[in-house]
């Protein structure tokens, strides 16, 4: 049994590789970078290790890379492959169309009713149908009804956290990659094609969109909050801004908020989301980890966007009838750390939220107070309260 793992980074080498290779598939990485392609085919293992209080190092095995300049050698694999995952990053992931259709036919050609999954391992929303419009236009026209029946484009959610790897974390071996202990995939049931891989750390779910939004609503959005924080606060690492206790509770409030929303839209037990928030936050504070609040922050004016993590929690809160006020108050601190553009106009026209909205006018008066006092999160944490008194009301 054959995996092909597109992309030898710090996810694809960190978790899915690692993950196929415990499930019994022979792993075949295909990556573009010369150094690793050839250590792995020179060691034919490579050390992951395990950072935080439950620290070890696992030797991978069972592997081999092929240099994915080679497009010819990478269709081969691809079209006799039992299972195909990708984990480059969402601009490669476009320019690597090509090869994978070139893959396909080869294996079509031979025999149509080859049926593959491909595990689509990238943050990307909605990426079944991104990879599916592509192949199509791709694929030549005698393979394109095979499209539907012979390939399951699969959503993952990928929880793990892998940072990147400095000098000093790879200890000499170009190979050695850190990792946090958490190491489930939540995979897209409905998506397969063929067989779902059986190995318990491979978790299949259906409606897939639970997962999909409990990580980005939930998880990537907590992170962000987490590093934007951190950022007006002074901190390097994630771990220092999670253990700072104001920046904490913000945190923690947002993710309440998203919680709340999800419970009620996909029917789940509010105690079982606090349960994952609380495991979540855990985890943001492994000291070993070395995440950056540099990295987790990358490009704010993306993660304003209004379907991404931030305003599209938001928005599902106002949907739900949840009271997005943490949510507001994480809006304005994105908004604070961009300073080379105006908070109006990004307000309007990235996030498309109106300053004439509820939500609007929230957002525009935590910015007016972190521009006058940006550290002082105590005050900001009494301003949430009043103005959850005031829109609350009287309780019964
Ligand atoms: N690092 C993390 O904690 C997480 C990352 N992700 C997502 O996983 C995906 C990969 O992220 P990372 O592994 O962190 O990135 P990475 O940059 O470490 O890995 C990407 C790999 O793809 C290779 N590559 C680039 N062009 C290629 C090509 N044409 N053919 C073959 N290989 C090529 C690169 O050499 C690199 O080894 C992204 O979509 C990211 O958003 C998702 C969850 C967690
Ligand atoms: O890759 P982006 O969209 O900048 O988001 C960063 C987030 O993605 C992850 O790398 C993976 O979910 C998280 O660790 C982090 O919260």
């Amino acid at each position: 049994m054959k995996a092909v793992m597109y992309g030898a980074g710090n996810i694809g080498r960190g978790f899915i590789g690692a993950l196929l290779s415990q499930t019994g598939y022979e792993v075949v990485f295909v990556d573009v970078n010369d150094d690793v392609v050839n250590t792995i085919n020179r060691d034919k293992t490579y050390p992951q290790e395990i950072v935080g209080e439950n620290g070890k190092t696992v030797w991978i095995e069972n592997i081999r890379a092929v240099d994915g300049k080679d497009t010819s050698t990478v269709s081969d694999e691809i079209a006799s492959a039992n299972l195909l995952a990708t984990s480059v990053g969402v601009t490669v992931l476009e320019k690597i169309i090509p090869v994978i259709c070139e893959g396909l036919t080869r294996r079509w050609d031979k025999d149509p009713d080859n049926t593959l999954d491909l595990l689509i391992c990238e943050n990307l929303m909605d990426a079944n149908e991104f990879l599916y419009e592509r192949i199509k236009d791709t694929l030549p026209d005698r393979h394109k009804k095979t499209l539907d029946e012979s390939l399951g484009l699969v959503e993952t959610s990928i929880g793990r956290m892998v940072p990147v790897m400095t000098e000093a974390m790879k200890k000499g071996d170009p190979l050695r990659i850190c990792v946090e202990e958490y190491d489930y995939l939540p995979v897209d049931r409905a998506a397969f094609k063929g067989p779902i891989p059986d190995y318990e750390k491979i978790v299949p779910f259906s409606p897939f969109s639970f997962y999909l939004e409990r990580k980005l609503y939930i998880h990537n959005m907590a992170h962000a909050v987490t590093a934007f924080l951190g950022g007006i606060k002074g901190y390097t690492y994630i771990d220092e801004s999670i253990g700072d206790i104001y920046i904490r509770k913000l945190v923690e409030g947002a993710m309440i908020e998203s919680a709340m929303m999800i419970s009620k839209k996909y029917h789940v037990e509010f105690s079982e989301l606090k349960a994952h928030i609380d495991d979540l936050l855990f985890r943001f504070q492994n000291p070993d980890l070395h995440d950056t609040v540099e990295r987790v922050g990358r490009e704010p004016i993306r993660k304003l966007k209004p379907k991404d993590r931030l305003v599209g929690a938001l928005r599902g809160c106002e949907q739900e009838g949840i009271l997005p006020v943490y949510l507001s108050f994480s809006i304005a601190a994105a908004l604070y750390n961009i300073t080379d553009a105006s908070a109006h106009e990004l307000l309007n026209e990235t996030c498309q939220i109106s300053s004439d909205e509820p939500c609007g006018s929230y957002i525009m008066a935590f910015y007016e107070k972190l521009k006058n006092s940006p550290k002082d999160f105590a005050s900001i944490l009494k301003m949430i309260d009043r103005q959850y008194n005031e829109i609350r009301g009287p309780v019964i």
